[in-house]
């Protein structure tokens, strides 16, 4: 068991924390989902199947895949850390003292895998005993007292490693505010990764983990769209800067949309000097480069910038990373064919290693392109999983990878 770190997007993966999809997404419904941010009401039981043969893929290929469930239940036996998200369960103006109180009571008398079950799934207002109270009264029988996290699933968002540190990310969706509450717990106690030094917290400026990828040691792109404000991306800036984690960071405009939320939705590295990357973004997408200014102050956010551009991406990315050319999988796709390859996360693939990636099978033409520029895809189902929108990147939080060879 090595200790946390990351300073690529492609060495070799060998920690990663996934979420195995449960309850959660049993609630969701044609009434809900949109709110939930699926885009369907998916079949749980095959996405379970899904998910356990992604994970499978990862293990026989030496990765060691670690569960938010149970790393969740694990640091419930943690007194703080019960208070600390007990508290966050029931941190919702919806629900008034009263309903808050019953709650809290009914949730603290839990042993550690119900509570963390009930954290994730969510508890519907039929499901709290004996509690009453004006909010509780007037609640819907599917009504959720405390709102589940479908979402959790993605477990790149709500937390990122750069190096040795973790940045506990601030969600801007609120149906995933409270998940940045149960990475923020898990990375505090649990001894596993031993008290990372954070990086960044919740309270901060909006910044999603699928919208910061770590193109080479030293040099990170930031997406700013739908999730990621310019300020979360300054922040992060700064922050990396003034602990050594990174000299560069790019910051990337993405459109606000949907379909590409994050920065990962229409690009990801997928060897040491190459891309895929949704073609019709290609030629128009663009980086600002940040650096640090001469001094490095000692408080983190007062970190002088210097920024330049707006330069086309690959132009920006290969200068920053000291190479010749960013390689971009030139995936050759008739518009048609791009547009819902990229919406079924085509572009969303996740680096076991260099030219060696996870990705959709159902993306048979982005993939046969992968191939043929020499990265081995190992394909995986995700008609369930896909429904969320989030692809094998989104799915993972990597915790240790093999540094480059320098
Ligand atoms: N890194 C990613 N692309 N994550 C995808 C997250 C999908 C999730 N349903 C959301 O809307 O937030």
């Amino acid at each position: 068991m090595s200790s946390p770190l990351v300073t690529s997007e492609v060495g070799r993966l060998r920690t990663v924390v996934l979420h195995r999809p449960g309850a959660e997404l049993r609630r969701l419904t044609p009434r809900n989902n949109d709110e939930l941010l699926f885009d369907g009401v998916p079949w749980v039981a095959r996405a379970q199947e899904e998910h356990d043969a992604f994970a499978g893929a990862l293990t026989e290929r030496g990765v060691e895949v670690l569960y938010v469930d149970r790393l969740l239940a694990e640091v419930l036996d943690v007194p703080a850390a019960r208070e600390q998200l007990v508290a966050a369960a029931v941190d919702d103006p919806r629900i008034g003292a009263t309903l808050q109180h019953a709650c809290v009571d009914h949730l603290s008398g839990l042993a550690s895998t119900d509570l963390a079950a009930a954290l994730i799934g969510g508890l519907a207002h039929d499901e709290l005993p004996g509690a009453r109270g004006l909010a509780w009264e007037l609640m819907g029988q599917g009504d959720f007292v405390v709102r589940p996290l479908p979402n959790l699933l993605f477990t790149r968002d709500s937390s990122v490693w750069v190096g040795d540190q973790v940045a506990i990310t601030s969600l801007a969706m609120p149906a995933r505010h409270r998940e940045s509450t149960i990475t923020g717990a898990i990375y505090q106690h649990h001894p596993r990764f031993g008290g990372p030094q954070r990086l960044y917290d919740p309270s901060l400026e909006h910044l999603e983990g699928g919208d910061v990828l770590a193109l080479a040691p030293g040099v990170l792109a930031v997406g700013v769209g739908e999730r990621t404000t310019a300020g979360g991306a300054e922040r992060l800036a700064r922050r990396v800067f003034a602990r050594g984690l990174a000299h560069t960071v790019l910051v990337v405009p993405i459109a606000q949309e949907r379909a590409t939320m994050h920065l990962d939705t229409i690009a990801t590295m997928v060897d040491v000097d190459a891309m895929v990357m949704y073609p019709a973004v290609a030629d128009t997408l663009v980086a600002w480069t940040v650096r640090a200014g001469a001094d490095l102050p000692d408080d983190d956010d007062t970190v002088d910038l210097q920024v330049s551009g707006p330069a086309p991406f690959l132009t920006a990315a290969s200068a920053a990373m000291g190479i010749d050319r960013l390689r971009l999988i030139d995936t050759g796709l008739d518009p048609v064919t791009a547009e819902r390859e990229q919406w079924d996360d085509g572009n969303n693939t996740l680096a076991l290693g260099p030219r060696l990636a996870v990705a959709y099978e159902r993306n048979t033409v982005t993939n046969k392109a992968l191939e043929a520029a020499g990265i081995e895809v190992v394909a995986i189902a995700g008609d369930q999983l896909g429904s969320g929108r989030g692809g094998p990147r989104c799915m993972s939080c990597p915790v240790v990878r093999d540094p480059l060879p320098a």
